[in-house]
C-alpha cells in the first residue's frame, strides 16, 4: 500500500487518449495513488509537458517501460497500449503479483486462435491468457472480482453488447438476425496521427469503414455466443462521425415473440440491469444521445419495437473513452478490490 493505505497504481501509455483519461480519473480516486506513468516517445517528459492544464494535479514524469520498476512501485497497472504490446509484459507482471488491467485487445479473447486470425499475431502466453476475464462488469462481475488479469472490452463491443445482452440472455431474439449499426467519434482512433482522423478529412462527412471485416466482430460474436449458449454470428458496421467523443450503437434484431411491445422490453431491460449503477434504461419513447454520456461512465439505452417488422431496436450511447475505455477499466478495478463499483467515476456528462 502507498500513502494512507491507498493502492499504488501505474499507467503504461499515459500520454494517449485512454491514458490521459485514466490519469485524470485516478488522480481523483479516493483509494488510489498514482505511482508510475510509462510511455515510449513521451518518455522523459513530465505529464505537465504533455497536458499543461493538469500540471497542478499530476506531478509525475513519463518513464520508459521497465517491468521491474513497475513491479517495485505498483500493486496495480493499467496497460493502455496499441494491440500486441501488453502480451509482451503481462506474463512477468502477473508472475510478480500485480493486478493487470489491459485496455487493448490482447486479453479479450477466450481463444487465442481467434486473436491470431483477426490480429495476425501468434501468441506464446497461452497460460496467462487463459486466466484473463473479459472486463464487462454488467455481464462478468463475479469473475472480475476474483481475477488478477482483465481484458477490457473495446468501445464498440461495450456499446453493442450492453444493448444486446438482455435480449440474448433471455432468448428474446433470433440471434443471427442481429444487426449493429454503430457510429464513433474520432478519439476512438487514438491520438497518433492518421490522415482519416484529420479535421479536414473527417469534418462534414459520414462514412462506414471496416465493413464486414472490423476486428470488433469476433469480440462481439464471442460474447453474444457466450450469452446465447451457442455460436452466433452478427452483422456489425462501424461509422466514423465528425465529432470527437461518443458512440451510438443502434441494434436491430427479430423478436421471437411478435406480441412483445416496447414497454415489455423496457421492463425486461430494467430488471436485467437492476444491480448495474452504470446502465440507465431510458423511459418509453426516449432515445439516447451521445451528448448525455460524454464525460460520464454511464451507458444510456433506449428501446423501441417496430410492430410492423417484428424487430426490436435498441440504441446504446456511451463515451468511448470513459465507459468504452478508462472508466470501465476503473469500474473493474473497483470490483477487483471489493470497493463500491461507482467509486471515483463520473456520472455527470460534460454537456449541456
Ligand atoms: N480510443 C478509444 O476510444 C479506445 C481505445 N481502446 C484501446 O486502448 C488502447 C490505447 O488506446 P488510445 O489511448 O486510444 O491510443 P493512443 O494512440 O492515444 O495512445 C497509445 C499509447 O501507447 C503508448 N505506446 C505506444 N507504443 C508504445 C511502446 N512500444 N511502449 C510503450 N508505450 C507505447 C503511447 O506512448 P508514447 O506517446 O509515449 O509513444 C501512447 O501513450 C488501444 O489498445 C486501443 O485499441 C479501447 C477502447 C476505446
Ligand atoms: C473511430 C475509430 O477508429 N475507432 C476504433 C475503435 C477503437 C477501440 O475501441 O478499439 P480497440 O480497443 O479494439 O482498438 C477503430 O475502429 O479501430
Amino acid at each position: 500500500m502507498g500513502d494512507m493505505g491507498r493502492v499504488s497504481v501505474g499507467i503504461v501509455g499515459a500520454s494517449g487518449y485512454g491514458g490521459v483519461q485514466l490519469v485524470r480519473l485516478l488522480q481523483d480516486h479516493p483509494k488510489v495513488e498514482l505511482a508510475y506513468l510509462g510511455g515510449e516517445s513521451s518518455a522523459g517528459k513530465t505529464f505537465a509537458d504533455l497536458y499543461p492544464h493538469l500540471a497542478h494535479q499530476v506531478d509525475l514524469a513519463i518513464e520508459p517501460v521497465e517491468v521491474s520498476t513497475i513491479a517495485t512501485r505498483c500493486q496495480v497497472v493499467f496497460l493502455s497500449l496499441p494491440n500486441g504490446l501488453a502480451c509482451q509484459i503481462t506474463p512477468t507482471l502477473i508472475e510478480k503479483g500485480l493486478m493487470v488491467l489491459d485496455l487493448s485487445a490482447d486479453y479479450r479473447f477466450f481463444d487465442l486462435e481467434t486473436y491470431k486470425n483477426w490480429y495476425g499475431t501468434e501468441r506464446s502466453d497461452r497460460q496467462i491468457a487463459a486466466k484473463a476475464v473479459y472486463g464487462l462488469p454488467e455481464l462478468y462481475r463475479d469473475r472480475i472480482a476474483d481475477s488478477q488479469l482483465i481484458g477490457c472490452p473495446g468501445c464498440y463491443p461495450t456499446a453493442s453488447l450492453l444493448a444486446l445482452a438482455p435480449l440474448l440472455k433471455q432468448g428474446l431474439i433470433v440471434p443471427e438476425t442481429a444487426i449493429i449499426d454503430a457510429k464513433s467519434g474520432t478519439s476512438g482512433g487514438g491520438r497518433q496521427a492518421k490522415t482519416g482522423l484529420l479535421l479536414a478529412e473527417a469534418d462534414n462527412s459520414l462514412a462506414a469503414y471496416g465493413v464486414a471485416r472490423h476486428r470488433h466482430i469476433p469480440e462481439i460474436e464471442q460474447i453474444c455466443s457466450d450469452l446465447a449458449g451457442h455460436e452466433v454470428m452478427v452483422q456489425f458496421t462501424p461509422h466514423l462521425i465528425p465529432m470527437v467523443r461518443g458512440i451510438l450503437a443502434t441494434v436491430y434484431a427479430t423478436l421471437r415473440d411478435p406480441g412483445l411491445v416496447r414497454d415489455d422490453l423496457i421492463t425486461i431491460f430494467k430488471a436485467f440491469y437492476r444491480n448495474c449503477p452504470w446502465v440507465t434504461i431510458c423511459d418509453s419513447g426516449v432515445y439516447p444521445q451521445t451528448k448525455w454520456a460524454c464525460g460520464s461512465n454511464l451507458c444510456y439505452i433506449g428501446i423501441e419495437v417496430d410492430q410492423r417488422t417484428g424487430r426490436a431496436i435498441v440504441m446504446s450511447a456511451i463515451d468511448n473513452l470513459i465507459k468504452g475505455q478508462a472508466g470501465q477499466a476503473i469500474q473493474c478495478l473497483n470490483i477487483m478490490m471489493g470497493w463500491e463499483e461507482t467509486l471515483g467515476l463520473p456520472r455527470l456528462a460534460f454537456y449541456p
